[in-house]
């Protein structure tokens, strides 16, 4: 049980893996000018070293917040994610935490898209070959086996925030869509929503996979789901690296058995641009593969750094959760004149009257409450007179099932 309440200059963020200036400025405009920014990503005791002295770490796709990590990092109270994928994070060990986690869901949606479409024509007219032999003196000029994109069927795998664009852009462009979801979704324009995978592998002629790291998805791209694609069609993969069985997909560039494929996540990736690059598909000809850089756009990156601070900046001023991914949502109004205890607790019989109790036997008057549980944490917002809060940040702490209590001026 941790109990904090600080003043702005002394709340501590820790920024990794380039985040956006975008985001210093906003938490600078807002007052948090404690903000350490670094280049890269940080692993190991490193990690754990720099994250025990921060109240908020913002990171990206390749820094891995594990049960370990949040153990060390005892003033943590949240994460942003400036990104999409929130994979790399133990959401319940934050969660257990009262560390509340955000992402960025939309803002480099359509970087993904245009980049798979700009994938889709070059794969189709066999430039990533003609390229790399032009490099080394050759010259493929031959229209065998190059194609036109319009009049294709695309088959997009999880029809979410990335698939949907794809699907409205690659419609303008003449080609068919198909989709494969989990859930039933509404098709946009004239796409179908196919009754399987299997279904979908059978019609495409460009397999795209859009779908979040989950058990679900790991290797749902396998020798078996690759050998059921048509003969001389293409696979993308702008998802997550353990979507796709990397061998598999070699073995069928090599034979002949798929035109081409375009790779921007990997099961393993380089730690860094100073770490080599291993990979079973380098040195296929046919084989388009880019350094994860799917949502790696200014415009995307800008828009990310304000969307992801500006929720941090909520959180820590008035602690507003809404569109966290792991804790109970809660949008709050301002407090003026009065302080603002945030309690987060176990999410278990009792807890709740408990805190009313300790209301109502020290005669503290309520100006304002807010609760939102989940199956697993309480999450309950007590505005109150300036005078009471010190006593009864100190009575709720003593709660049985308290996760974190602290007060915010
Ligand atoms: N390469 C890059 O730089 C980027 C990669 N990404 C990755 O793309 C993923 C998708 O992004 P969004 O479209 O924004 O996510 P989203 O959450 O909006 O959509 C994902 C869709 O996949 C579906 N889905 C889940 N499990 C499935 C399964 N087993 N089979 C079929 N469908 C399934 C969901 O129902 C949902 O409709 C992210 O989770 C992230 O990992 C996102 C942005 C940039
Ligand atoms: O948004 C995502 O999920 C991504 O994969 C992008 O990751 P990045 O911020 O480029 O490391």
């Amino acid at each position: 049980m941790t109990k904090t309440s600080l003043d702005k200059s002394k709340i501590k963020f820790l920024l990794l893996e380039g985040i956006h200036p975008s985001a210093l400025k906003v938490l600078h405009d807002a007052g948090y000018t404690n903000v350490e920014a670094l280049s890269g990503a940080l692993e190991g005791e490193e990690l754990k070293r720099k994250i025990a002295d921060v109240h908020f770490v913002g990171i990206r796709s390749r820094t891995q917040l594990t049960e370990e990590v949040f153990a060390a990092a005892q003033k943590l109270v949240a994460v942003g994610c400036f990104c999409i994928g929130t994979n790399q994070v133990n959401l319940n060990a934050a969660r257990e935490r009262g560390v509340v986690v955000f992402n960025a869901p939309y803002s480099n949606t359509r970087s993904v898209a245009e980049l798979v479409l700009a994938e889709a024509i070059l794969l189709l007219r066999g430039v990533p070959a003609k390229n790399a032999a032009a490099h080394r003196g050759g010259w493929l000029k031959s229209a065998e086996n190059a194609y036109e994109i319009r009049g294709k069927t695309l088959g997009i795998v999880g029809y979410g925030s990335i698939g949907t664009q794809l699907s409205v852009l690659a419609e303008s462009l003449g080609m068919q869509v198909v989709f494969h979801d989990v859930a039933t979704k509404l098709p946009l324009g004239n796409a179908r929503q196919a009754a399987s995978l299997d279904d979908l592998l059978a019609q495409a002629d460009i397999v795209t996979l859009h779908v979040p790291e989950l058990p679900s998805t790991h290797g749902m791209m396998g020798a078996r789901e690759i050998a059921a694609m048509k003969p001389g069609s293409i696979l993308i993969n702008a998802s997550r690296g353990t979507v796709v069985d990397i061998d598999a997909l070699a073995s069928a560039l090599r034979e002949g058995k798929l035109l081409g494929a375009a790779i921007d996540v990997f099961p393993v990736e380089p730690k860094s641009n100073k770490d080599e690059f291993s990979s079973p598909l380098r040195g296929l000809d046919n084989a388009i593969l880019t350094p994860h850089i799917g949502g790696s756009t200014m415009e995307a990156q800008a828009n990310i750094g304000l969307e992801v601070a500006e929720k941090l900046v909520k959180y820590s001023d008035n602690g507003t959760t809404t569109s966290a991914v792991n804790f109970p949502e809660v949008a709050l109004p301002a407090h003026p004149g009065k302080n603002r205890i945030l309690h987060v607790h176990h999410n278990v019989p009792g807890v709740l009257s408990a805190i009313n109790l300790v209301f109502a036997e020290n005669g503290i008057n309520i100006a304002g409450q807010y609760l939102r549980t989940d199956e697993k944490v309480g999450y309950v917002v007590i505005d109150l007179d300036v005078e009471s809060s010190a006593l009864a940040v100190e009575k709720l702490s003593q709660i049985p099932g308290t996760i974190r209590c602290r007060v915010l001026f």
